[in-house]
């Protein structure tokens, strides 16, 4: 089988220099605070790991893992694969996504963290694909606005590859 086409849509030095960007804003909004991001695997494992070094506040780190993809396609259907291992009450709690796309994995967790009654919740991602929404859900801190096109790269996956191609890339069909 041929190997798949692949287009840098993003490069990684453009990705670095927005990054410092969303983490100076996030220190400068959060100044005298101390918050708690909380990673959505796995896609978000490499934004979270660049964002938190640009963020010079106390953190503290909790991950979340949700799954819905199946290829290019969501099942409609979001699953929790692994909860927080501390409670997040009484915290400012900032969500760390790769992507927003139909909004669905994001609408899940707004209402799961919700119930976990923390002081504040905003929402930072990587990538939002406003085109696709299905629900209304939008985020606080946006690295990048894409088109409807699906993406891989920079901790996104087709089929649970690409996850570490250093750009944005496309897989041309
Ligand atoms: O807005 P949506 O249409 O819900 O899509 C966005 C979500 O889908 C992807 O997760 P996926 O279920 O593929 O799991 P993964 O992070 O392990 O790749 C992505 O990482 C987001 O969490
Ligand atoms: O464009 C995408 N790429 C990878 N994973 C995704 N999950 C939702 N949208 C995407
Ligand atoms: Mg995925």
């Amino acid at each position: 089988m041929a190997s798949p086409k692949i287009e840098v849509l993003i490069p990684h030095d453009e990705i670095q220099a927005r990054i410092a960007a969303l983490g100076a804003q996030i220190t400068a909004d959060y100044q005298g605070r101390s918050i708690v991001l909380v990673g959505v695997l796995k896609g978000s494992f490499i934004f979270l790991a660049d964002l938190v070094r640009h963020i010079d506040l106390p953190v503290r780190i909790e991950f979340i893992g949700t799954k819905s993809y199946e290829g290019t396609t969501t099942s409609g259907q979001v699953q929790l694969t692994k909860d927080l291992d501390k409670p997040i009450q009484e915290e400012d709690v900032l969500l760390v996504e790769d992507i927003i796309d139909t909004g669905l994995t994001l609408n899940y967790l707004q209402h799961v963290m919700s119930q976990r009654a923390p002081r504040s919740l905003k929402i930072a991602s990587f990538l939002d694909k406003p085109s696709r929404r299905r629900i209304a859900v939008e985020g606080d801190y946006i690295g990048f606005t894409i088109e409807d096109k699906f993406v891989i790269g920079y901790g996104l996956d087709f089929d649970q590859r690409y996850r570490n191609l250093k750009d944005l890339c496309i897989l041309v069909p």
